[in-house]
């Protein structure tokens, strides 16, 4: 039997969230919104933890606490939510045996961490930890992960839709890895969209040798490179009519013959597609053939924009940014200020999850910490004009255009000092002096 959580928070919001998570964790959640109702409930035991805010409408989480402590019962451990400011009373109910708080905005992550170890302590029977989340939080993404590795095991032809940089070539590469077999099977990804109708059959089904002017050397195509594992064909709704009719006839026939060849190879593959296009529209225009659409369409997964799921803006925001300041060697990076974070989760995001990590290696450069502040995730805070704080000093403001400019002019140069310098007008000796008096890191 799953452990038991006895969850006591007034706020809808807040409730809702932790009661997803936990109950995606495993745990079986009771929410409780009344000290009232909690009392009756924690009187019956059997709870492997307790998560309490400290504000309630009838009475104050720590005073709930204490009193229960105080009529001798048994009590799981508790974990308190703590506002801003609270700090001291905190403190003071860890004096009193509560297991651990945490203070708002805190990190969910952190909070399962914490509430498994407790579980454990307490039994062992914590639920089995699923593994680390890959495509992210949110419930709709917890099901879509769930329902990719179901797809896996049963290697059905899958075709992955969603907006540009939604992330279907990562859920491609989930549903590879998931699969049947060892780690060794090939995973081949082609974009259909980027190449012309005959740079494109060349791609998929190889040619011999001397097929075409420039084909000096036989070679293999992505069909056979992908021999035993998975093919991916991203943005196939782009494909023209011929392509179209050869793709089906090589999916139909799981044989496929190189341009310039004669030899049919037979092909074992798993087929999984992606498009951003609406094909069942492009069906019915009669650009995407219909009998193909079915072919690769044997199950439909659908990847939300992440505009959809705020819950996974921070959570991805949290990871891009731990992985671009290790990249990047920022160690003195603390994170997103309250205000970077307000201003992720108002964006509405048109590239997706491409387009955030572009937000966050670019903060991470711009970034004089030890947060990182709207201003250094995006363009349009850090114009001349708009300081991102008022009353800001000018002496700051210019210091961070300069800072702004010279990253910019790094970048641009490919983090070639003497070339970036020579752009600027200045010496070399002075763009380094420069650097470091406004904390830019050398390249490389
Ligand atoms: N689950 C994920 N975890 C980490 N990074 C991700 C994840 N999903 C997407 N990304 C990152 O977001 C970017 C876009 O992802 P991806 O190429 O998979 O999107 P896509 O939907 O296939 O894009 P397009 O439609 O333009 O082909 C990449 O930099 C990728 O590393």
């Amino acid at each position: 039997m799953s452990a038991r959580l006895c969850l006591i928070e007034d706020d809808p919001i807040m409730g809702e969230s932790l009661q997803d998570r936990f109950t995606l964790e495993g745990f079986q959640v009771d929410w409780f919104v009344t000290a009232a109702q909690a009392r009756e409930h924690l009187r019956g035991g059997g709870y492997a933890a307790a998560i309490s805010d400290i504000r309630l409408p009838d009475q104050e989480g720590d005073a709930l606490y204490l009193s229960l402590k105080r009529d001798g019962q048994v009590l799981p451990p508790f974990i308190f939510i703590t506002g801003h400011g609270a700090i001291e009373t905190a403190v003071q109910l860890l004096k009193e045996g509560a297991a651990d708080y945490v203070t708002k905005p805190f990190d969910l992550d952190e909070l399962v961490t914490k509430v498994r170890g407790l579980a454990e302590a307490q039994g062992g029977d914590a639920p089995a930890e699923e593994g680390e989340p890959l495509l992210g939080i949110a419930p709709a993404m917890r099901r879509l992960e769930e329902r990719l590795r179901r797809l896996a095991r049963a290697g059905a032809g899958v075709l992955i839709t969603g907006e540009s940089g939604v992330g279907k070539e990562h859920a491609a590469r989930l549903l590879h890895q998931a699969g049947a077999g060892d780690g060794e099977r090939p995973f081949v990804a082609v974009n259909c969209g980027a190449l012309t109708e005959s740079l494109l059959e060349a791609e998929l089904f190889g040619h011999e040798r001397g097929a075409f002017t420039g084909a000096a050397r036989a070679r293999r195509g992505v069909f056979e490179q992908a021999q035993g594992g998975t093919l991916f064909l991203d943005e196939i709704g782009d494909m023209s009519p011929a392509m179209q009719v050869r793709l089906l006839r090589a999916i139909q026939e799981r044989c496929i013959t190189r341009v310039g060849g004669e030899t049919p190879i037979p092909v074992d593959i798993h087929l999984v597609s992606a498009t951003h296009r609406d094909l069942r529209a492009l069906v019915e225009s009669g650009e995407f053939r219909e009998d193909l659409y079915y072919r690769i369409n044997t199950v439909q997964v659908r990847i939300p924009p992440l505009r959809e799921r705020p819950e996974d803006i921070l959570w991805f925001a949290a990871r891009f940014l731990a992985e671009a300041a290790a990249e990047q060697g920022r160690e003195d990076l603390q994170g997103l200020s309250g205000q970077a974070q307000e201003a992720l989760l108002e964006h509405h995001w048109p590239g997706n999850l491409r387009e955030l990590r572009h937000a966050i290696d670019r903060a991470v450069i711009l970034a004089e910490g030890p947060q990182v502040t709207p201003a250094d995730l995006f363009d349009d805070r850090d114009e001349p004009g708009l300081p991102d704080e008022a009353g800001q000093g000018l002496t700051d403001y210019l210091r961070r255009c300069e800072r702004a400019h010279i990253v910019q002019a790094l970048e641009a140069h490919g983090g070639h000092m003497a070339r970036t310098a020579a752009s600027l007008g200045i010496s070399r000796k002075n763009l380094w002096e420069k650097m470091k008096k406004l904390g830019v890191k050398a390249p490389g």
